[in-house]
């Protein structure tokens, strides 16, 4: 028996002996600085001449690390190990396979600072975040683990006195999982265990800019009892080993959670038989979201604006759930804007391994480019009312913007901007604040803020996102509580961490036995 599932609890940085752990921990991990991490294959590791260079975003010379690329070769290499060993692991007892769940969270909790700290360096991850980003990962070992136990007898169905009928699910193959940079932990390490705890064997390409953690949560599940073969280390360019693998025709399912634009590729892509190819190949896709915060007339505005704030700048604005769009009543426009903009000139920006830092840097030089580009947009399309600068000399760091009175159609209302940038419109009434809403092509989050019961019904029907909140921000799903995806192109709603998940990665099998 295991104890019920429960949530992995915070760390508070306001103890005294958890500060000093962590900044223990973020000292003693620059030993390992400049380390060489391999590609790992069957459990082999091989180490390529062409390496990824995996640079601190808060300080672009600080290099943590030389990460073996994977080529086709070695992609071709790994599918065929996984595609062996899959043989073996599909007959493995689940709760074998629950069990190493289960220990490899155990692991990453007693090391939980340790964790903390690279991700701090790895992500540009302020404390609390990356603290969160490491409960996640526990979470998602504790809570698939209890879902298999749960399911790996099947579901009952009818028998007849001459027939016994039995239902239960049966693992699909070799399944590849690619995963972003954002939650580099989290969603790389609960992606890669939904896959392999189902009985799948599985080839990992994280994201190029964070693939170390990943190495280091290979380490995890193998001290954890994974026997060799089941995961497949295989960092690389998305563009060669992403597509080779993608049209495979050994490929039996992709898990991506990335971008809008790779994920529909992948998706189309995935689509076309291939020679030899006995199968549809199944798609899960968790994509980009334009996400919005509704604030009625009839509500708390101060909760309002921390709350718009909080969502739009938590991880400098990179999570698909960011809200990046705020639809204010027009009689609450001005005070509501006026304290979003008041809270957002508190926030401090700088190198996250500085506890009091609230805002550290975004990933790359790419995204600092990308960002300041919608910057340049915003500022013809709205109201700069804060924010608006970056400074790349050491680290990619950006300040909090806020745009006021974009029209509802601008490009920074409907394009992910993936930074910390919150564009404002104002609406004449609930219903047309809903309706604004819902304009984008995405549905992935949204809060309302409102003391109105009937405006609260009216939005759980008619607010069309994956993951709505009221009266709280829109961000920080959790594992178990809140199952997490979206809907239209933030992508096929698979919701991590909720009871429907697992079985996306499984097939159902009946067997009807004469008697
Ligand atoms: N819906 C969700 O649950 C969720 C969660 C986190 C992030 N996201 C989204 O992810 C995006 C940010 O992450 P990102 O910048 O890492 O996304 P991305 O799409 O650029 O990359 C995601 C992954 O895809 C790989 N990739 C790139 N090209 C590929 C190709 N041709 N074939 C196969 N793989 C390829 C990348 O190397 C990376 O591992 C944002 O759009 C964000 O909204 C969504
Ligand atoms: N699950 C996270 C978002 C993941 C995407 O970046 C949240 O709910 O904030």
């Amino acid at each position: 028996m295991v104890v019920p599932y429960t949530h992995e609890p915070f760390t508070d940085f306001s103890v005294e002996e958890n500060r000093k752990k962590m900044e223990e921990a973020l000292k003693n991990i620059e030993a390992e600085f400049g380390k060489e991490y391999p590609l790992v294959i069957g459990g082999e590791r091989i180490t390529t001449e062409d390496k990824i260079k995996v640079v601190n975003p808060s300080n672009k010379t600080e290099i943590l690390g030389y990460v073996s690329k994977s080529n086709k070769n070695l992609a071709e290499k790994a599918m065929q190990v996984a595609d062996e060993t899959f043989n073996t692991w599909r007959k493995t007892d689940p709760k074998f396979r629950a069990g190493v769940l289960f220990r490899a969270a155990a692991i990453i909790r007693r090391r939980k600072f340790e964790f903390n700290a690279h991700l701090v360096k790895e992500g540009g991850k302020p404390w609390k975040e990356a603290d969160a980003d490491t409960a996640e990962a526990i979470d998602f070992l504790e809570y698939y683990g209890r879902q298999m136990l749960k399911i790996k007898d099947g579901v009952e169905v009818n028998s007849r006195p001459i027939e016994h009928n039995q239902f239960h699910y049966i693992p699909l193959g070799v399944g590849l999982v690619i995963s972003p940079w954002n939650f580099l932990f989290a969603i790389m390490a609960g992606t890669t265990v939904a896959s392999m705890v189902t009985g799948n064997t599985v080839l990992l390409k994280p994201a190029s800019t964070t693939p170390i953690i990943a190495y280091k949560f290979i380490e995890v599940l193998e001290e954890a009892g994974m026997p060799k073969g089941v995961v497949n280390y295989i960092p690389g360019p998305g563009s060669e080993v992403g597509d080779y693998l993608v049209e495979h025709p050994r490929t039996r399912f992709i898990s991506f959670t990335g971008s809008r634009e790779v994920g529909t590729r992948i998706f189309e892509k995935a689509a076309v038989i291939q020679e030899g190819q006995k199968w549809l190949k199944r798609t899960i896709l968790e994509m980009g979201g334009k996400d919005t915060i509704v604030v009625d007339n009839e509500a708390d505005l101060e909760l309002a604006a921390q709350s718009i704030v909080q969502s739009a700048f938590g991880f400098s604005g990179q999570k698909c759930s960011a809200c990046s769009r705020a639809v204010i009543h027009e009689d609450v426009y001005d005070q509501v804007k006026d304290r979003v903009v008041e809270l957002t000139n508190e926030l401090t920006v700088g190198d996250p391994a500085d506890q009091n830092h609230f805002m550290g840097p975004v990933i790359d030089q790419a995204a600092y480019d990308k960002i300041l580009k919608y910057i340049e947009i915003g500022k013809e399309e709205g109201e700069l009312l804060t924010g608006g600068e970056g400074d790349d000399s050491k680290g990619w760091f950006l300040k909090p913007t806020v745009f006021a009175d974009v029209d509802p159609q601008a490009r920074i209302m409907q394009e992910e901007i993936f930074g910390p940038v919150v564009a404002l419109t104002k609406a004449k009434d609930f219903e047309e604040a809903i309706e604004i809403a819902n304009n984008t092509e995405y549905g992935l989050t949204g809060a309302v803020i409102t003391n109105n019961r009937e405006h609260l019904e009216q939005a759980r029907e008619d607010f069309h996102v994956g993951n709505l909140y009221f009266n709280r921000g829109c961000t920080a799903a959790i594992v178990g509580y809140q199952p997490f995806g979206g809907f239209n192109m933030s992508g096929t709603d698979s919701k991590a961490g909720g009871p429907d998940y697992l079985i996306q990665h499984m097939q159902g099998k009946t067997t009807s036995e004469m008697l």
